[in-house]
Order: C-alpha cells, then structure tokens, then sequence
C-alpha cells in the first residue's frame, strides 16, 4: 500500500506537485495518468524518496522511504530505463544491486529469466536496445521481490511485443497481490492494463476512481445513422425529443436513445437506412475532457503574462 497524504513540491515558481493526497491498494494495476507536466514524475521521486517534499508526506506499507532499511525489499521501481552503468554486463549490474541490498545471488539469475534477458546476461548494459533496458529495469524492480512497485512511463518507446509483455506483467504482479503504480500519459494504454485510476493535472488530484466507474461516466456514447433521408431522419427523431445533430461526415449522432428505437422509428415511417449502431467516444477523449481545464489553465495563464494583465 502507498499513502499520500498533502505532498507538495515547488521548484521555484512552479507548484508540481499540490497537496496530493491518494492511497494505492494492493492486488490491482492502479494507473498514474496526467498529461504532461501534470507532476507524475516528480510524485514518483518522492515517493521513492528521490526528490524532498516541500509539505506532506509518502508512505509505503506505512514507512516513509528513508526508513525502509534494505528498500529494494520493499519497493522495486523502474524510473529511467537507460539509468544503468553503461559498462557493466546486466549480470554484474543486477549482482551489484543484490549484494548492496543483501540479496541472493540466486535471485539475478531468477530476474534475467523472469524479464527473458537470460541470453544477453554477459553483454554490457550500455550496448542494449530501449526494449531490453526496460526489461533490465523490471529486473532490477523485482530484484528484492518487493510488495511494491512502481513503473514510470513503462511502454515508453516499446515495440507492440515488448508492450504487451509489460502488460501481462504487471497484471500478474497484481495478481500476486503486489500493490503496482503505473504512470502514463496515454488513457488508451492504461485502459488494457489498469483496474483502478488516479488521474492528475497540474499537480492536483482529478479523480480517484475504478476503472469501470471511469468508463460509465465519462464515456458519451451515441446511436450513428447513416441514411440518404437525411432530414426527413433528423425530423422524425426531433420529434420524438431525441437529441440529434447532423455529424461532418454526413451521419446523424442521436443521444438519449437506442439503436433499437431508432430502427423502429424509422420503420414506422418509411425511411430508408443504411447503418444505425451504438457509438462510444473513446476513453481518450474522456481523458482529454478531464484533465482539459489543467492544461488550458496554464495556456491561459500564459496569455494572461504574454498580455501584462496580471500587472493589475
Ligand atoms: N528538477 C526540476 N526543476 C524544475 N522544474 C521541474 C523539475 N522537475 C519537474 N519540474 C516541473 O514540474 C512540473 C511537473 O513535472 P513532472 O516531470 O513531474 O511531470 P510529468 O507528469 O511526469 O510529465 P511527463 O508526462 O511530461 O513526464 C513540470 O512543470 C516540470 O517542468
């Protein structure tokens, strides 16, 4: 379980990261989204005891970092995938972690066939693909088969294959009963691999919720009909109070209605349709709506500077 409880963090004029106050319970993938800049990164630090919060505090299964004794067994994290020295082999990099933390010898041999890395154990770190750093990130991460663990921007940069092997992973962790944080800017990515999210822009909290709450409120969904009767269409369901707006395309979006209704009403008066199907806006732009007021704060306050108005 990790617990924040009002963190903060400025650097200099900038507020990063605001009174953030959310829990990430075990056994599920809780997603970390925000769009850029939103502060996921600067959370994870501190978090990990990387960055000193100017208020507030992070704990992990109820200590705050500093007093986790050997913390590669309580937390494993992958931050920066090519954050490795680049002259050792990934065996003596992952051996010089285990023994700095007191860890088996055993367990780098069990992480590199965990992570599928068992084959270019003897070649040197500096010289692996984005891919295969962030496998030896993940090996690292579970090195002290921590209960929690958290991935920043994981599938960044990762051919489908490797995406989905992070996908399944941390579904498993999860399984396990792991508490697994994962940041991301994508909400298309975090719907295939998350069940809870906390999603955050401009360093404050935007909404803590399960996945499949997420997707009943957010997502607007729609019957699309497509019919060379046009207007006489429009008109009917007009009639009959359903909200209907002719789309670009030529299609007309109807709301507050079925597919079922709208082929009945048509039937009955004699149109001619050729497609009536239920439509979702994607989770992407739920998101966008979501975090859009964080982003346009900022390009307004922007403006505002550009402008001198704050002057007043
Ligand atoms: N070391 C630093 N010095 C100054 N400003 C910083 C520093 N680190 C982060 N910031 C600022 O804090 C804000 C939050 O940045 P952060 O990297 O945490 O966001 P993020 O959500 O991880 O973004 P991204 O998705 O782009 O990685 C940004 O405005 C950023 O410019």
């Amino acid at each position: 379980m990790i617990e924040l409880r009002e963190l903060t963090k400025r650097y200099g004029e900038t507020v990063a990261v605001d009174g953030l106050s959310f829990s990430v319970r075990p056994g599920r993938v809780t997603g970390f989204l925000g769009p850029n800049g939103a502060g996921k990164s600067t959370t994870l630090r501190m978090i990990l005891g990387l960055d000193r919060p100017d208020g507030g505090e992070a704990r992990i299964d109820g200590d705050a970092y500093p007093r986790l004794g050997y913390p590669l067994r309580r937390v494993g994290a992958l931050l920066e995938a090519k954050a490795v020295h680049g002259g050792r082999t990934a065996r003596n990099h992952l051996r010089w972690l285990a023994q700095t933390n007191r860890l088996p010898a055993r367990r780098v041999d069990e992480v590199l066939d965990e992570v599928g890395l068992t084959g270019a154990a003897r070649r040197r770190a500096g010289g692996f693909s984005l891919g295969m750093a962030q496998r030896l990130g993940i090996a690292a991460a579970m090195l002290g088969d921590p209960p929690v663990l958290l991935f920043d921007e994981p599938v960044n940069g990762l051919d489908p294959e490797g995406i989905v092997w992070i996908r399944e992973l941390m579904r498993r962790l999860a399984r396990e009963g792991r508490t697994v944080l994962v940041s991301s800017h994508l909400m298309s990515e975090m719907a295939l691999t998350a069940d809870h999210l906390v999603v955050i822009g401009r360093g404050r909290l935007l909404a803590d919720t399960g996945m499949t709450d997420f997707v009943a409120r957010h997502s607007r969904s729609f019957v699309r009909v497509r019919t060379p009767q046009a207007e006489a269409m429009l008109d009917v369901l007009a009639r009959q109070g359903v909200e209907v707006v002719a789309a670009t395309d030529g299609t007309l979006e109807a709301q507050n209605t079925s597919a079922a209704a709208v082929g009945d009403l048509a039937a009955r008066h004699g149109l001619t349709v050729h497609e009536v199907s239920t439509q979702s806006a994607s989770l992407e732009q739920a998101f966008m709506r979501l975090t859009a007021q964080a982003v346009e704060y900022r390009g307004a306050g922007a403006a505002v500077r550009a402008s001198g108005e704050d002057d007043r």
